[in-house]
């Protein structure tokens, strides 16, 4: 069997989807069932698509297919700009401006040459970059001009190229002139640094605090990159796969998870639990139930597997970092992933470690909450819901 047909059999026994599915299989539902595609066609009769540019060939033939019978005079309207194109990673083909062109037999352009975003020195530049692409809808549709006229105010705009001689010139130049805006009355909050990646700012960080400027950095992490989700989503995995009776799952999860440092286990003792499951042919959790080391370990997981469909989701976060008080002042669970992560000593030296989890799982606004929140000698989510 092939991968592709042995993962689409496993999405399909789990009852999951995945994004392409989503799409694929109302575009395949719509293809074989016509009776299907003449109700959403009906349903749906009036369709606009907002940037355009960033669609892919699957979404544009679902598209197609909203508008199947009636191709010649549809009602749709297409909004975008091929020089705004970001999404080709995840397969958006700009082509699909000039398919869609050919599909619905040259429909109306309107180009939208007035900018109210940018004044006239901002456009000039940009365009200036930006002619400099190649397939370029304004080099392929014959009389297609994209030259804006700015609408903004552009007192005080302006736009200055430098060059330095190296990257950390330029960083102290930068920082330096800063500072200078700063002591000829310019206020700070006017003040902004944009960087393509956050290395670039982390590093111009030293040389601001050199020119004693103080900043406020605002990161955007992704979450899931991060250490503590990471475990807690296998650990989670692991819960849930042990309470549906996934053992295979189960198994294929616990070497990396054991090895966490947040539990302890010496390399020798888990190299000797993997050697007492091979040699007596067992799995994972069964020799763990069987070793004086794991035993409180197994058990802790079979207990959180019990949580799975008896507790709101809330709790069982709570349970597995080992935040619950169980009546007793002592968080339940000697396995306690938060004594790793959000011990009173490590919030003491970084109080926003509890913050960067929750804050992050809850994509709340943690700045309005903050001091709230810093302050909680004992926090659990249930708690910051509660804030929240
Ligand atoms: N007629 C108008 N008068 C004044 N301001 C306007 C007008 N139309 C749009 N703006 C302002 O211009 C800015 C950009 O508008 P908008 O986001 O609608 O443009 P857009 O073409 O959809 O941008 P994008 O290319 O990012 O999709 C907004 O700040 C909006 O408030």
């Amino acid at each position: 069997m092939t991968f592709t047909k042995k993962y689409v059999n496993i999405l399909s026994e789990r009852s999951l989807f995945d994004y392409d599915d989503m799409i694929l299989s109302v575009i395949q539902a719509c293809e074989s069932h016509p009776e299907l595609r003449a109700n959403l066609q009906e349903q749906f009769q009036f369709i606009m698509v907002d940037e355009f540019q960033d669609t892919n060939l699957a979404q544009l033939r679902l598209l197609f297919n909203l508008t199947s019978e009636n191709d010649d005079n549809p009602t749709i309207m297409a909004v975008g700009d091929d020089d705004q194109a970001i999404f080709s990673f995840q397969g958006s083909d700009v082509g699909n401006i000039q398919r869609f062109r050919q599909h619905y037999h040259d429909p109306k352009i309107i180009v939208l040459t007035d900018n109210y975003r940018s004044a006239e020195n901002i456009l000039s530049s940009a365009r200036d970059v930006i002619t400099q692409g190649a397939d370029r809808l304004e080099n392929t549709i014959d009389g297609l001009s994209k030259h804006l006229s700015a609408h903004a105010n552009s007192e005080g705009s302006k736009v200055e190229i430098q060059e330095f001689s190296s990257v950390s010139e330029e960083r102290a130049g930068i920082a330096k002139q800063i500072a200078e805006l700063i002591k000829n009355g310019e206020k700070p909050e006017n003040i902004t640094i944009i960087a393509r990646h956050h290395k670039e700012l982390i590093e111009i960080l030293p040389h601001l605090y050199k020119e004693n400027l103080f900043v406020n950095y605002e990161r955007h992490d992704d979450i899931l990159e991060q250490d503590v989700i990471q475990i807690l989503d296998k650990l989670a995995r692991l819960v849930v796969a042990i309470s549906q009776n996934n053992l295979d799952v189960a198994n294929s999860l616990l070497p990396e998870i054991t090895a966490h440092p947040a539990f302890g286990f010496s390399a020798l003792d888990i190299w000797k639990l993997s050697l007492q499951a091979y040699k007596n042919g067992q799995l994972w959790l069964e020799s763990m139930l069987a070793n004086s080391v794991f035993k409180e370990f197994g058990e802790w997981l079979l207990e959180r597997a019990k949580d799975v469909p008896n507790l709101p989701l809330e709790e069982q976060l709570d349970n597995l970092l080992g935040l619950t008080d169980d009546g007793s002042g002592r968080p339940s669970g000697s396995i306690l992933l938060a004594n790793f992560y959000f011990s009173p000593e490590k919030l003491d030296v970084n109080p926003e470690a509890y913050l960067t989890i929750f804050g992050k799982v809850c994509a709340l606004c943690v700045k309005n909450f903050a001091d709230r929140i810093l302050t909680d000698k004992n926090p659990t989510s249930g708690r910051f819901f509660g804030i929240y």
